[in-house]
């Protein structure tokens, strides 16, 4: 999968069997790899007895840096050359291209978070999920295509938002809880894009891709408009999408809606990464039991037969809700909650997958953090 990057490796060729071979014992959860055929292990060095390990994720994972090194310093522990261990954890996401649309110049991947039916969650997933890819060290952007119902504004807590231009060529976005945002929210009025037809809706959201001024990201995720019909396979051939996330709820009909969605992305090329079941299950707030109202095994019996990941299952909960429509997603208003953890690790799979279902050939890989 990962292109081979050499690794910077002064330890003593003895030292450097054993310490590798350990690494690579030690398999990452996203990848299914070992940390050295994974590409994560990026230096080693000696100073006196303290080993020095150098070590570079293609995903963003930050809130698991402390478990991944406490492992890696157990695996060492036994060395007998070996005092101490010390970690340099960075990301070092790559640039995935999928199709043939030309890459935008300063996005690395664009996550394309779409849904064959309305109403599932999609804009909530979206927004939690680009939150999440934030909290865990990568730089993001959100681009709401949802022309006819554009809410991540109101998600996000910026619908007070007025578009300006420095340049009088492209527009500037707004930046929320850490991440950029452009929306035809802030563009349109209530009521005036209904009557869009559908390729004028998809001209201006590509418009709106194209000449938004957004900063470095690591990821652009864009809220499809919900459905299978033409704006979203022009979007999907215009903007170069590198994968694609397809949001569901377990009811059969909605599942059903879910391959419809698999089956577009698979007919233009464009890698799906994932299936998030949303709505899944409820926790009775009385006595705590699992309760699935919408049935239960849609979304992985979905994944199962398409062959393409379960990102996850979050639940039916009023929280989320609450959270979304006041603009401060669960993510960031409840960051040590479950839920938060449940779209953070979404979120590393997401990441993850994007790499590991990707040509070789079309990774570019650049460290941008150490
Ligand atoms: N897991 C959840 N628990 C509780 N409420 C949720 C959950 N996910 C989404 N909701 C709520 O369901 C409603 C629909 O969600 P959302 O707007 O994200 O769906 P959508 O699929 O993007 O819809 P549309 O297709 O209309 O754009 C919102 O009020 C949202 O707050």
């Amino acid at each position: 999968m990962t292109q081979e990057t050499a690794i910077r490796n002064t330890l003593p060729e003895s030292l450097s069997h054993v310490v590798l071979a350990r690494l690579d014992a030690l398999e990452d959860p996203e990848l299914n790899q070992g940390l050295v055929s994974a590409n994560i292990v990026r230096s080693l060095g000696l100073d006196g007895r303290c080993l020095q390990i150098g070590l570079a994720y293609p995903y963003p994972c930050q809130s698991q840096y402390r478990d991944r090194v406490m492992s890696i310093t157990q695996a060492m522990a036994d060395i007998e050359a070996i005092d101490e261990v010390e970690c340099e954890v960075g990301l070092a996401i790559p640039a995935i291209t999928a199709g043939s649309v030309a890459a935008l110049p300063t996005i690395r991947n664009v996550i394309a978070v779409g849904s064959g039916k309305g109403g599932v969650g999609k804009s909530t997933t979206a927004v939690n999920l680009a939150l999440a890819l934030a909290a865990e060290g990568a730089r993001v952007g959100v681009l709401d295509a949802d022309i006819y119902g554009p809410s991540i504004p109101i998600m996000l807590g910026c619908s007070d938002f007025e578009p300006s231009s420095v340049d009088g060529k492209t527009m500037e976005p707004a930046f929320a809880h850490g991440v950029a945002a452009s929306s035809m929210g802030f563009m349109v009025t209530e009521g005036n894009a209904a009557v869009w037809r559908g390729p004028m809706a998809a001209g201006a959201l590509v418009q709106l891709v194209n000449e938004t001024r957004w900063p470095e990201l690591d990821y652009l995720v864009i809220d499809m408009p919900p459905g299978t019909g033409d704006i979203q396979l022009t979007l999907s051939q215009k903007i170069p999408v590198s994968g694609a996330v397809i949001v569901t709820t377990p009811q059969e009909i909605a599942t059903a809606d879910a391959r419809k969605g698999i089956t577009m992305f698979n007919k233009v090329n464009i890698p799906v990464l994932g299936i998030v079941e949303n709505m899944s299950y409820h926790i009775c707030h009385n006595c705590g039991s699992k309760e699935h109202p919408f049935g239960s095994g849609g979304g992985l019996a979905t994944a199962k037969r398409y062959n393409v990941p379960l990102l996850g299952e979050l639940p039916l909960d009023l929280s989320v809700r609450e959270h979304v429509d006041g603009g401060n997603p669960s993510v960031v208003a409840e960051p040590e909650g479950a839920i938060a953890e449940a779209y953070r690790a979404i979120a590393r799979k997401t990441a993850a997958a994007l790499v590991t279902r990707s040509e070789p050939q079309s990774l570019a890989i650049e460290i941008t953090t150490d």
